[in-house]
């Protein structure tokens, strides 16, 4: 079993940044600016699997057969911890024996007790894939080793296709903490967003078998008091990731207002905790401001603002703040 430890960014509609200045140039910048030990590519092709009731992603894994031209492998990923763009999930991985995964293969305890593996195993579909070119480069960073990885092609499913363009920095070895300061130097570079969904999330959905993306206002003020203003703070976080989604990936700016909600809630969580004496993060001056900015944006300036970098940087900051 190894816990995968990453943090995911989508590259943003290139329509919304500078055409010459392409995400190729200003990795090449980026990269000549550290300590790369390692890089290659491979093509992926990638098939998840589930039973037509959909039993694993009740039980919240993801399960898949990975092949690329000299190498295959099953992979089941279990539920797991996501802050926002930073997800730390179990996966195990073994050899593929076959077109379908065998379930057996992997360890008996991930199961829930009393799971009917061999009816679970009978019943087992493909339900979309994953293609893509994967180009990665090795990085040491503050005594850990992290991968970059840039991903482009395609997720598809019975209700159609997705293109597939993301960085993923995933730790091999050495702290969280480092994989946050890269993802802060990575997330200061313009043209990304943080992802919060995985690939197979964006499959379950393209397959017709996801939740769709919609609104979904902020629990009552008097629901919140029984939350600590650290949980808030993770709640307002969760509240703006989710709606920047709605706004970019489905373009639908009706979503905004839960959007500036998640700020506003992060803003007043914070002076409550350090009204208690808590120290306030670095962050905290960016809030003020910030709010102020977004209260005066008209619909054009709006769509702007969801392209800045700087807003990628506080989520970042607030990601590892949480994290601590
Ligand atoms: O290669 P992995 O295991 O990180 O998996 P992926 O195909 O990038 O998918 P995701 O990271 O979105 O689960």
């Amino acid at each position: 079993m190894q816990t995968e430890i990453e943090i995911k960014f989508l590259v943003a509609d290139p329509a919304l940044g500078d055409p010459a200045d392409s995400m190729a140039n200003k990795l090449d910048i980026f990269l000549n600016s550290l300590t790369v030990v390692d890089h290659s590519e491979v093509e992926l092709g990638n098939i998840y699997f589930d039973t037509r009731d959909l039993a694993l992603r009740r039980l919240d894994m993801g399960l898949r057969i990975r092949r690329s031209n000299d190498f295959a492998e099953q992979t089941i990923k279990c539920r797991g911890e996501g802050l926002g763009g930073l997800h730390a999930r179990p996966e195990y991985n073994g050899p593929v024996r076959g077109e379908l995964p065998c379930l057996a293969d992997f360890p008996a305890t991930i199961w829930p007790q009393g799971e009917d593996l061999a009816a679970l195993q009978a019943a087992l579909v493909p339900q979309f894939r994953t293609d893509f070119l994967r180009r990665h480069w090795l990085i040491a960073w503050e005594g850990a080793e992290i991968e970059l990885a840039w991903d482009r092609g395609e997720i598809v499913g019975q209700e159609g296709r997705e293109a597939i363009d993301e960085l993923e920095l995933e730790l091999k070895r050495g702290s969280a903490a480092a994989l946050l300061t890269l993802a802060e130097s990575l997330g200061a570079m313009p043209g990304l967003r943080l992802g919060v969904q995985s690939k197979a999330q964006r499959g379950y959905r393209l397959a017709g078998l996801g939740k769709a993306l919609v609104a979904r206002p902020l629990p009552q003020r008097g629901d919140l008091d029984g939350l600590s203003p650290r949980q808030q703070i993770a709640l307002g976080l969760e509240q703006w990731q989710h709606h920047e989604q709605i706004c970019v990936l489905q373009q639908d700016m009706a979503a905004w207002p839960d959007l500036v909600a998640g700020l506003a809630l992060i803003a007043q969580a914070l002076e409550h905790s350090v009204a208690m004496g808590e120290p306030a993060p670095e962050w905290n001056k960016a809030m003020a401001p910030l709010l102020a900015e977004l209260a005066q944006l008209d619909e054009a300036g709006r769509r702007r603002w969801l392209a800045r970098a700087d807003y990628v940087v506080l989520q970042l900051a607030i990601i590892a703040w949480l994290w601590q």
